[in-house]
């Protein structure tokens, strides 16, 4: 068997046709390792390709993005997750500029922060508590009930009635002073993490209506008052609305499925899952569209907090009558 030559490899040079056959043997050898140079660096940059497009394609189904059908969809705030604190910046629309402008409160940074870190989950399960007692006196036919301790609103059935007159003889055996005072500090403590994150004084901001308990489960609604699932605009439909934060009071996946709150951006959807104690607040203009996705099972509860610039619309925290 003829010896193999490898390229480079040194032979003795002597002239005629040898030499010419020697030469034109090291460009085929040549020109053979420089194609196979070629074709491993061409195969070593299709690895490294395959393997970011396997990187990518798990990024975006590992939970964190996912391809939906409207597009993407991103989670802002996974329930399994403790957040400290997360915060969003995005352009404030022109809502506010059709209203009466509190320069020092009404919204020049807008954006949308999300924390784990101001209520506890045992805060969360007490105040929780506070909602289901309410709740226990009335209760929509439909999916979505509420309950507003400020105002008394109260579903029943298919309309509301003032629990504090209607149900005034059991109001005092349901709630508890105490209740009123974790809901109090409850509210100062959202109030001043909303100040903090858009740079403005907490004393220029005023607790607003409607601020109310939510209680969501998946029967079928009987009103235009069940169907919670809209996406909307706070500030379009409440109108005094400035800041809306939202605490939650139950657990994605472990105390019900679906529900999750979306943030309607262009092109992309941005989801909170809401987990007890997660407190999830925004400014309430058009920048920040959003609709809470329909509860498949389970109960979810809420409590809806929204704060106004204008002190005509301020109302004051609920006090046990
Ligand atoms: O409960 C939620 O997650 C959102 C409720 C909401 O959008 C609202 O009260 O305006
Ligand atoms: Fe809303």
């Amino acid at each position: 068997m003829a010896p193999q030559r490898r390229a480079g490899s040194r032979t003795p040079e002597s002239g005629g046709a040898g030499a010419g056959a020697r030469a034109e043997e090291r460009r085929r050898l040549s020109s053979g390792v420089k194609g196979s140079v070629q074709k491993d660096s061409r195969r070593k940059w299709l690895k490294v390709a395959f393997l970011l497009s396997s990187a990518m394609l798990g990024y975006l189904l590992s939970g964190s993005y996912l391809l939906g059908e409207d597009g993407v969809t991103e989670v802002l705030a996974h329930q399994g997750e403790s957040l400290q604190y997360k915060f969003i910046e995005v352009p404030c629309s022109e809502d506010y500029d059709s209203h009466k402008r509190f320069e020092g409160c009404t919204p020049r940074k807008c954006g949308r922060g999300i924390t784990d870190a101001i209520i506890s989950r045992e805060e969360a399960e007490r105040i929780r508590r506070i909602a289901e007692k309410g709740l226990s006196l009335g209760g929509s036919d439909g999916g979505a009930s509420i309950l507003d301790l400020h105002s008394g609103a109260l579903s029943l059935g298919k309309h509301f009635v003032n629990m504090y007159r209607y149900f005034s003889d059991k109001v005092h055996d349901t709630f508890t002073e105490e209740d009123f005072h974790l809901y109090r500090d409850v509210r100062q403590r959202i109030q001043q993490k909303i100040a903090l994150t858009f740079g403005i004084s907490s004393s220029s901001m005023y607790l607003t209506k409607p601020t109310f308990f939510s209680r969501i489960n998946n029967s079928e609604a009987k009103t235009a008052h069940d169907e919670y699932w809209h996406p909307h605009i706070d500030k379009v439909t409440y109108g005094s609305f400035d800041y809306t934060s939202l605490l939650y009071l139950s657990d994605y996946t472990e105390d019900f499925g679906g529900g999750r709150f979306v943030f309607m951006d262009e092109g992309a959807n941005r989801t909170v899952e809401p987990r007890a104690g997660r407190v999830s607040f925004f400014t309430s203009g058009s920048e920040n569209l959003h609709h809470v996705e329909k509860v498949h099972w389970g109960t979810r509860y809420a409590i809806t907090i929204s704060f106004t610039c204008n002190p005509d619309h301020g109302i004051g925290d609920p006090v046990l009558t």
